[in-house]
């Protein structure tokens, strides 16, 4: 266990980490935390290695120095399994739902792992309360969703084993901007509820106004951690960040 002094408020620390694939280091440092019960975004421009600082977390990058903390704990090289058990689940990149499978079914995947499926099929309840439309097309076919509610679907899903911490990989991609407020609404109400969480987007206007906090993330270094409101106020951010990309998004 390393021993420092932890920033009680935060719910995830990673300090002066260090990582990469094979020979060539990604993380340089990378160095923030997480305040519990917020939303936080990563940006920062292609290759910045904001999805590499998540499969740093969720343990499945090598790690050559640095630490993670989480609620208190050192997690540093936990695996993926293990960092389900602290309270994490992860939402990656794109579509992850198993098209020909119902809703249901698709959603009880998330609970695979847990050696209490009665305790599972109680939060799919619990998870269907908290989306009512999970529970009208629990029959259907994943794929006869839309994109929004596909990605509601993952979502929920990662919610089957009660998480504390949920990070999301870019939900945003590939939806109209309509389906975009929806997934970030039901972000909002899990944040709400108590759930910290981290996402990385691209879609860096829409995905700061409404977050909490915002993080700047360049050549595997945090370069800046603000209120969000602050960070979409900064000419800094559109220019050197996002190379204009925030005057475009509506
Ligand atoms: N599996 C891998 N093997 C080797 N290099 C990788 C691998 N995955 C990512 N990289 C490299 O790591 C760097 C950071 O990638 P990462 O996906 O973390 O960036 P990002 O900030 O999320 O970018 P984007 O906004 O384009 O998704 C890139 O140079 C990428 O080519």
């Amino acid at each position: 266990m390393h021993i420092w002094e932890a920033d009680m408020s935060a719910m995830l620390e990673l300090k002066n980490l260090y990582g990469g694939y094979g020979k060539i280091t990604i993380l340089n440092g990378t160095t923030f935390s997480i305040p519990r019960g917020t939303i936080t975004t990563v940006i920062g421009p292609n290759g910045a290695g904001k999805s590499t600082v998540f499969k740093a977390i969720f343990g499945m990058l090598d790690i050559q120095s640095g630490s993670i903390m989480f609620d208190g704990e050192d997690v540093t090289r936990s695996t993926p399994k293990q960092m389900i058990g602290h309270g994490v689940t992860y939402v990656p990149q794109g579509r992850n739902v198993i098209p020909q499978l119902s809703v249901w079914h698709n959603l009880e995947m998330g609970g695979i792992t847990s050696s209490d499926q009665p305790s599972v099929k109680r939060r799919m309840e619990l998870v269907m309360d908290q989306f009512p439309m999970l529970r009208k097309f629990k029959d259907r076919k994943a794929i006869e969703l839309s994109g929004g509610q596909q990605k509601q679907l993952e979502i929920a899903r990662s919610l089957l084993l009660d998480p504390k911490l949920v990070l999301i990989d870019e939900p945003s991609i590939g939806l109209s901007p309509n389906l975009v407020q929806e997934v970030f609404e039901t972000l909002k109400t899990l944040r709400d509820e108590g759930v910290t969480i981290l996402m990385v987007e691209q879609n860096a206007k829409a995905a700061l106004a409404m977050s909490d906090d915002g993080i700047v993330l360049e050549l595997g270094q945090m370069r800046m951690h603000e209120r969000a409101d602050v960070l979409l106020g900064d000419p800094r951010v559109g220019q050197l960040f996002l190379g204009g990309h925030m005057e475009e998004v509506a």
